[in-house]
């Protein structure tokens, strides 16, 4: 069935990239813009989302998973990702709210498969088992140099006063981020319909404004100037 049909008037918008690319700070300003043309929709993250899937992420990211391999945590990412997509993706969509999700299967992708190694057989049958046919309407891939990105995120850190530490994957040396970068960036080129590279090398706000224009093109039928 066609994706768009099988979420009814509702749209699946997902954000993907390396660390400290802005991910989270434009997921919340989308769901503004969002909101503010009375589109009703949610945000979400992953992994996580549901209390099941928090655990996992708890357990992935505190590394005590990291023994087992990429294999095994590609597992682990898709069982959060298919309890995510049963209790709370879907039933969003399917009651007509829009769902933002930052991160979504790109990151297994990119991170497990094309850069832990893992083979497209595996990643594509996991695929197919957690994202139950709920396969994102639009994914916007935020690109930026890795080091810029941990130069900004660092910098914000000594603003707030806080020790950096990183959790599980930012420990990953810097050629590991400029392949995962290269990774995200071929995911796109292989999914021209659904992807779209937005450069996070802009203020906040203008990578707002880009987003925005993007989003209210493409669903355009769904937030008209009426509702602006
Ligand atoms: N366009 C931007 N320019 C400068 N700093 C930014 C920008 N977007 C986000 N930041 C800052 O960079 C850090 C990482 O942003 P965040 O949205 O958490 O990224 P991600 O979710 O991709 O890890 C935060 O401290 C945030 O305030
Ligand atoms: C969803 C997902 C995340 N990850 C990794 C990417 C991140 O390093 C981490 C999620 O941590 P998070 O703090 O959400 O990272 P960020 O702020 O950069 O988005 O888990 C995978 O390796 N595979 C996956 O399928």
């Amino acid at each position: 069935m066609d994706q768009a049909l099988a979420h009814g008037s509702a749209r699946f918008i997902t954000f993907e990239g390396g660390e400290g690319v802005g991910k989270s700070t434009q997921v919340a300003r989308l769901l503004r813009r969002l909101e503010a043309s009375g589109v009703d929709a949610v945000r979400t993250r992953e992994p996580g989302g549901t209390p099941n899937a928090e655990a996992i992420r708890t357990f992935i990211l505190q590394g005590r998973s990291e023994k087992w391999g990429a294999a095994s945590e590609a597992v682990l990412f898709a069982a959060a990702r298919l309890d995510h997509v049963t209790n709370f993706i879907g039933p969003h969509l399917d009651a007509g709210q829009w769902v933002i999700c930052d991160r979504f299967q790109d990151s297994t992708r990119a991170y497990q498969g094309l850069t832990g190694g893992v083979d497209e057989q595996t990643i594509g049958s996991l695929e197919v088992l957690a994202l139950d046919g709920r396969t994102p309407d639009l994914t916007l891939v935020l690109d930026m140099d890795p080091e810029a990105a941990f130069d900004r995120v660092n910098a914000r850190m000594i603003e707030a006063e806080l020790a950096e530490t990183g959790d599980r994957f930012e420990r990953e040396d810097l050629v590991w981020h400029h392949r995962l970068r290269e990774n995200f960036l071929s995911i796109a080129r292989n999914n021209p319909e659904r992807c779209v590279v937005i450069s996070a090398d802009q203020s906040e706000d203008d990578m707002e404004e880009t987003i925005w224009r993007i989003v209210s093109a493409r669903f355009s039928d769904r937030i008209g100037p009426d509702n602006e």
